[in-house]
């Protein structure tokens, strides 16, 4: 564990200085594609346009004889194209895996001016960040980066989710962490044979209303990630990073992928993956507050002045927490609305609608 006197200080000579606060940029979707598949690679640049975040990924769903051509075709499409606002991540191979110091090594000193952060998958605890910590600094001092790269933590493992909080403050460059429901499930040893998402298995049912029990009774389907999505929300806004949920594999199930990312925004999630380019409407729409959602927390900023107090509005008490929450809402469709012209429109209408 570093000293709290050393956090911020370069983890090796020539390294630049870790950030103090992470950039809240929007990252609604993070949308991955295979650079070793040439369709996808071809269609990167169109998509970058549409997406918060580009996410080339190097790990699971590439397969091990194309690792090399997955590593090597983010090279070439970072060092083709300039992706402007869109922020481009890539997920490496597992620490434990053949390939992972080569996908930094190189990574890094070919391209380590074009990325913004560096996803690890089956994150355990805080050594692995610690690992890839001092390693990146050695290699952003022989690339001579003067930025540096931040970290995403896939939380996926049984071990990673009893150490969230460590692993959200084990280092400056944590830049959040996203909710791997696939490898979790594998981890837990579930009995689950999907990719995020609900079972229609995992229930509640209301108690038997006469003799017979099957009779009358309505179940509910219940949130098998409620508990890790809340604790990881807790875990990133104590430490000042961004939580995220991560895949929903029934790619043809667009009803439900919405749902999930719905409760992920809900609970405080900025953002959701993207696997296929289907789901990244579904995730600017989910994770852009509602313009009625807008319009509601400015008028409550507005009707609470100073911002202290209670005021009745529509019949609803508010006060200086609810004026909070607002706020967080406001805020982010002020950020949202700063690049996006139609957003802003949107938002604006539905204030002036009720604020006249
Ligand atoms: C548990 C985890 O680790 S999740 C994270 C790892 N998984 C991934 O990254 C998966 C990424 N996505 C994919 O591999 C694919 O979307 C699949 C396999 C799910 C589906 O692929 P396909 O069967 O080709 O889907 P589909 O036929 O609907 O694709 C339509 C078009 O979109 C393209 N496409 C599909 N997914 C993507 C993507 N993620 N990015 C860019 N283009 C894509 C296809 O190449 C295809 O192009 P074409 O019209 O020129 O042929
Ligand atoms: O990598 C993601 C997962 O769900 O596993
Ligand atoms: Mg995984």
């Amino acid at each position: 564990m570093r000293s709290p006197k050393d956090f911020f200080a370069p983890l090796a000579l020539g390294a630049p200085a870790p950030v103090r606060e992470i950039p809240v940029t929007p990252s609604r979707m993070i949308h991955f594609f295979d650079p070793s598949n040439e369709k996808m690679a071809a269609k990167a640049p169109d998509i970058a346009k549409k997406v918060d975040v580009l996410l080339g990924n190097l790990e699971d769903a590439v397969r091990a004889d194309r690792k090399e051509a997955a590593r090597d075709g983010l090279v070439a499409i970072a060092k083709a194209n300039d992706f402007g606002k869109t922020q481009l991540w890539t997920r490496v191979n597992s620490l434990d895996s053949p390939w992972v110091l080569d996908d930094l090594v190189t990574l890094v000193t070919e391209i380590g001016d074009k990325l913004d952060v560096i996803m690890v998958p089956k994150v355990e605890g805080a050594q692995d960040i610690h690992y890839v910590d001092r390693l990146l600094a050695q290699l952003e001092a022989r690339a001579g980066l003067t930025k540096p790269l931040l970290v995403h933590a896939i939380l996926e493992t049984a071990s990673g989710v009893a150490n969230v909080e460590e692993i959200a403050g084990a280092s400056p460059r944590m830049q959040g962490i996203s909710l791997g429901p696939a490898d979790l499930a594998a981890s837990r040893r579930m009995k689950t044979t999907r990719v995020g998402g609900g079972h229609p298995g995992y229930l509640v049912r209301t108690d038997p209303t006469g003799e017979d029990l099957n009779e009358g009774r309505t179940t509910y389907q219940q949130d098998l990630w409620h508990y890790t999505v809340a604790r990881m929300v807790d875990a990133c806004a104590m430490h000042g990073i961004l939580p995220y949920y991560g895949p929903f594999g029934d790619i043809r199930d667009v009803v439900a992928c919405e749902d999930q990312f719905r409760n992920a925004f809900l609970l405080g999630c900025v953002g959701a993956w993207s696997l296929h380019p289907v789901q990244i409407d579904i995730a600017k729409k989910v994770f852009s507050p509602a313009p009625s959602d807008v319009a509601w927390a400015r008028r409550v900023i507005a009707e609470m002045g100073d911002g202290t107090g209670a005021v009745m509005i529509d019949g609803k008490m508010q006060d200086d927490a609810s004026v909070k929450q607002c706020r967080v809402v406001a805020e982010l469709a002020d950020a949202l609305a700063a690049d996006d012209p139609q957003l802003a429109a949107a938002y604006d209408a539905a204030t002036k609608e009720i604020l006249g």
